[in-house]
This record gives C-alpha cells, structure tokens and sequence, in this order.
C-alpha cells in the first residue's frame, strides 16, 4: 500500500539550536499549549521558550517559561499558534526578526500574509492536530520560497515532537488538509458519541455504551496504525459473510444516504471554511 514519507520521534539534541537561539510562541491555546507540552517533553529547555498570550493558562506559570517576556534579538523559530481572526492583531505587534524562521498552525491565513508580515523571512505553514498533547498528532507542513532545507528539517524537528509529519507538495492542499485531519479529531470524537448513542437506543446503559464506542474507536484507530494492511481489508476482517458486521456496513456505506457521501460533505465544508478564513473571512 502506498503510504506518504512520515517521520515520527525525536532526539532531545535536535533542540540544541533552538535552546542556544530561543524559540518564541504566539498564542498558547489548546494547539499551542499541546505542542509546547511535546517540546518541552523532548528536549526544549523552558527558559529558551518565551510565550507570548496575554491569557495564560496558569498552568504554566512557575515552570521556568519566559512568560510575555521581551522576545530575544535573534530566536531561531517563531511559532504563531493564535486564532486566524487574531492573526492580524498578534503580527502586529511583531518586531523585526533576524533570520529566525517564521512558523504558523493556523487554519486559511496563507503564506503570502507572513510574507508581508516579514519580508525575506523563511515561512513555514503547518496544520497539526490536537492528538499532538499525546505524541499521536500528524502536522502536514509546506515551506514557501525562502524555506531551505535546513528551515523545513527545523519544522520538521519541531512538528516530530509532537507525532507524525507529511510534507506537501503546494499551499494549495493545505485547506484540504485542514478539513481531514486538522479539524479531524472532532469527527472522530463525534462517531464516538455517535455510536455510544445508538447503543443506548439499543438497550445499553450510557457510561457502559460511552465505554465501548470510546475503546472501539481507539482500538480500531491503534490496530489501522500497526497492521500495514489497507483499512478496507481490515473492514473486510471483522464482516462475516451474512453476519452483523454486514448488516450495520450496509447502512453505513450507502452510497446515497450511508457515511461517504456525509463524509464528502463534511470535509468539503470544512476545506470551504478553510478558503474563507484565507481570503480573510471573519
Ligand atoms: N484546536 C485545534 O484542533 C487546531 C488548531 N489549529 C490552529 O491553531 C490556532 C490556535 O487554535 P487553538 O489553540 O484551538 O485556539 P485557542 O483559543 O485555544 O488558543 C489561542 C490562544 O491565543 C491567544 N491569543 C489571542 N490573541 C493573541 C495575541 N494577539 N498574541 C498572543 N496570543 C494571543 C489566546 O489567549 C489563546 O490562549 C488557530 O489558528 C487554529 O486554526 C490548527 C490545528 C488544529
Ligand atoms: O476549527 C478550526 O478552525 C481549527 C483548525 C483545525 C482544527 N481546529
């Protein structure tokens, strides 16, 4: 089966440059807060890390962070990790940097606005996803004509820290991307709610139905990782030939009202959104 180039894992002296030259991080929410907790797990030294949120959660106050501290002359990354309608605010507040490569999570806002942002910087977009709190997230990342090799093993370094990394091939696929697996992980919790419900309706108490939806879900996401089989010969091992597994796939794979077509339409409605924040929708 064909698989895209994934790296995952990290070694903690990947971060010497970064602790010699200082990381910065803008906005450290659910996605910033959940890739700070993998940097600092692999090797990140907490006073090379200056965060800049004027709503830091108190968590991380005490643990050696510079916490909206003055940024230093010269980091070697900035992560911008701020809602794409804050973008604008947070950047502006941005002094000049030296040759310190500018990274950004946020969904839509393209390369083209840190390019004005920061003329002649090398400019990373990337779009992880919240499973990065665990080490299980996967970032899809593409650099833009400034972007050495070396600028996009940075990235590649930081994002390998907090699970799997795919580069892409044009800017163009990132919107795609965030509609699959950056908003992702919120229509995986929602089958999983999904199927608890059905159980329910079909006799079960909720928290015993919550727990099998929950270890299903997890159990089959574990198993389609470590067997290298394709997931529709996976699919094909758990349906017996006139048994339960068919009757329920039958329902779910319709293709005029079953989950594909559902599917289609919500990704395509997220990629959608996607385009707008872009074109600097609201
Ligand atoms: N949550 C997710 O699943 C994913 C989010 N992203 C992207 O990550 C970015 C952040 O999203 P979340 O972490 O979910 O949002 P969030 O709301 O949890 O975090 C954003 C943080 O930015 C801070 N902030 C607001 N204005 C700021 C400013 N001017 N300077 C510094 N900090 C500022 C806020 O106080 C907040 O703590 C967004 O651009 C989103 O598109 C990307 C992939 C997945
Ligand atoms: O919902 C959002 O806009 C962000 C981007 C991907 C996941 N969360």
């Amino acid at each position: 089966m064909h698989r895209p180039r994934l790296t995952t894992g990290e070694r903690m002296g990947d971060f010497d440059d970064i602790n010699a030259r200082g990381l910065v991080l803008v906005g450290c929410g659910r996605m910033g807060g959940a890739m700070l907790t993998g940097w600092l797990a692999r090797g990140l030294e907490p006073g090379s890390a200056t965060v800049i949120d004027p709503k830091i959660a108190d968590g991380w106050k005490g643990r050696g962070l510079r916490l909206n501290a003055p940024l230093p002359d010269d980091p070697a990354v900035l992560v911008l990790a701020v809602k794409p309608q804050m973008m604008a605010d947070a950047l502006g507040g941005m002094p000049r940097l030296g040759e310190t490569l500018v990274i950004s999570v946020a969904a839509g806002t393209t390369i083209a606005t840190f390019e004005d942002a920061f003329p002649g910087a090398a400019i990373v977009r990337v779009m992880p996803n919240t499973p990065a709190a665990i080490g299980q997230g996967i970032s899809a990342m593409i650099g833009n004509g400034a972007a050495t090799e070396a600028h996009l093993d940075l990235a590649e370094t930081l994002m390998r820290a907090v699970g799997r990394v795919v580069r892409l091939d044009h800017e163009d696929q990132m919107d795609a991307v965030t509609g699959l697996s950056g908003s992702g992980p919120a229509y995986v919790f929602h089958l999983i709610e999904a199927m608890a419900k059905a159980g329910e309706a079909q006799g079960l108490p909720p928290a015993l139905s919550l727990e099998l939806a929950r270890m299903t879900v997890a159990g089959a996401g574990a198993l389609a990782i470590e067997d290298d089989e394709d997931p529709g010969v996976l699919r094909e091992n758990v349906t017996s030939p006139g048994g339960t597994t068919a009757a329920g796939l039958k329902v779910l794979m319709d293709p005029e009202t079953g989950l594909p077509p559902l599917m289609a339409r919500t990704v395509a409605a997220a990629t959608e959104r996607g385009r707008e924040l872009g074109r600097g929708g609201k």
